[in-house]
């Protein structure tokens, strides 16, 4: 699918997650599921949103030992979904081992999971990430050399806020796969988010996709809140 906007099903109970997606009309989306729905409902969500004709982003952040990245990868791509991803974090063995276990877990005649590494969470800004995580580098710089690690790792592209695409794209490539959360209208309430965009700005800034959750979870007409969103991400620039 080109350009998604992808709606992080980020819902407290399986009966809201199913009146969310009822007001859709079987209309096929573009969906995030997040650990707090994947540990939950776990692999029968992924089936059932497969059914419906959903598109899936598995969003799971793996980030632990190159040995129990692959083998967690292995069991992830037999749930043939669309994205899933790892923290940039974990380092290139890390991310390499993903990659392997995502080939060898993926059936032949399936499509391998498009596999993605988070460079800093649109939560964390510069002074957090300086003071907290004692990353002394510039948040952009830090970014970019994820990125360039996460692609000779054999990664297809990052997480990363709209606003570091540019650089991304002038280190990685063009078809360096962009997946930007961070999304808000410039009505909504930012919340625990730092480095926000609206989507027409990240549809300027390159964006491969977007990831959009409270703006359209929280909403009191979600189906009209996606759609003015969706129509702003696609608006021709
Ligand atoms: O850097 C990251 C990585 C992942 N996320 C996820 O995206 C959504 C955003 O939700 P909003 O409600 O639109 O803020 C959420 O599921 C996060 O886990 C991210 O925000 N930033």
């Amino acid at each position: 699918m080109e350009r998604p906007l992808i709606i992080a099903l980020d819902l407290d109970d399986a009966t809201k997650r199913k009146s969310l997606l009822d007001q859709f009309n079987g209309e096929s989306l573009y969906v995030k599921v997040g650990m707090e729905l994947f540990y939950r409902e776990g692999r029968q969500v992924i089936h059932e949103l497969k059914e419906s004709g959903h598109h899936i982003f598995l969003d799971l952040k793996l980030h632990d030992i190159p040995n129990t990245v692959q083998r967690t990868m292995k069991e992830l791509a037999s749930l043939e979904v669309d994205i899933v991803n790892v923290h940039a974090a974990g380092g290139k063995k890390m991310m390499s081992a993903a990659r392997e276990g995502l080939e060898q877990g993926t059936h032949a005649g399936s499509k391998r999971p498009t596999l993605i590494a988070v460079t800093q969470l649109t939560s964390t800004d510069e002074e957090t990430m300086q003071s907290e995580l004692l990353i002394q580098q510039p948040l952009n710089e830090v970014v970019r050399t994820y990125a360039s690690f996460a692609k000779e790792s054999g990664v297809d592209g990052v997480v990363c806020s709209a606003k570091e695409v540019p650089l991304i794209h002038d280190a990685c490539g063009s078809n360096f796969y962009t997946v930007c959360p961070g999304i808000r209208r410039v009505e909504d309430a930012v919340g625990d988010q730092k480095r926000i965009v609206t989507p027409k700005q990240a549809r300027e800034l390159g964006s491969w996709g977007i990831v959009v959750g409270r703006s359209i979870t929280s909403a009191k007409d979600p189906y009209s809140v996606y759609h003015q969103m969706k129509k702003d991400w696609e608006a021709k620039i």
